[in-house]
């Protein structure tokens, strides 16, 4: 699947219910419509939530950051693979044999013309510099520790990253420009930035490079979602 087919924004249905997602998805009305389903309304709604937004032309990124051994998170990625999602997410932290085994899944669980984008997550938009050093144990900066990670995702087949705003620059100064960038952590000026360490707006995320922009509260838990939405497309629409 070619990640020029699909809209650079994908919208973080973060909410309880399909009832909720769908009528936000309704709402906003975009023809290309790209919405990320994660954990939380996954494990609310399952696979019959993904094949309904399938159904209403709505390309799905199903964002379940597998990280597990990998016989296991093969055939995870084997059973997303077969649900027509265009992308998915892996934790690199894994390491290889384990994101080498998620592209095993992911090609036996779709044709070639099908195959979801795999992206590994390097290290979390709401981590810092102190929180890697003295909670996850790992030295240096933050940017090293992402850097370390795409170049064993891509050395791993994986398709790209997810990483913050400010570290897609490097990543594409190593990786090359076509490895994909996925960022999430994107607050237009003025939001909260909430749990999130390392923020971007939306304009500085596309004039930097970011491929992907993941949108969450900043447009669902919006006054108007719609209003919000088309905003940042604006916004976005402005840098090009
Ligand atoms: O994989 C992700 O999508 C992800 C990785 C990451 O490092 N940080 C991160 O925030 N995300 C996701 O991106 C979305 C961000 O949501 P907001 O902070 O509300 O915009 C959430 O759905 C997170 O699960």
């Amino acid at each position: 699947m070619g990640a020029r087919k699909l809209n650079p924004l994908i919208v973080a249905l973060d909410v309880a219910t399909g009832d909720q997602a769908l009528d936000l998805v309704k709402r906003i009305n975009a023809p290309d419509m790209f919405v990320k389903v994660g954990m939380q309304l996954f494990y609310a709604e399952g696979p019959e939530l993904v094949q309904k937004l399938r159904e209403r032309g709505i390309n799905v990124f199903v964002d379940l950051k597998l990280h597990d051994i990998p016989n296991t998170v093969k055939g995870a990625a084997q059973s997303l693979a077969k649900l027509g999602v265009s992308m998915l997410t892996v934790h690199c932290a894994g390491g290889r044999a384990m994101l080498e085994a998620v592209q095993e899944g992911v090609e036996a669980g779709s044709s070639a013309a099908e195959r979801p984008l795999i992206v590994g997550v390097t290290q979390l938009t709401s981590t810092s510099e102190q929180i890697l050093n003295e909670e996850i144990g790992i030295p240096g900066t933050v940017e090293k520790a992402v850097l370390h990670y795409a170049i064993l995702a891509q050395s791993s087949g994986m398709d790209g990253v997810v990483c913050a705003a400010k570290e897609v620059p490097l990543i594409k100064s190593t990786c090359g420009t076509s490895f994909i960038t996925v960022t999430p952590g994107i607050r237009p000026f003025g939001c909260d930035n909430h749990d999130q360490a390392r923020v971007a707006t939306p304009r500085d995320a596309l004039r930097i490079g970011s491929d992907f922009l993941v949108v969450g509260r900043a447009i669902i838990q919006a006054e108007d979602p719609v209003a919000a939405y088309h905003n940042i497309i604006k916004e976005m629409n402005e840098v090009n």
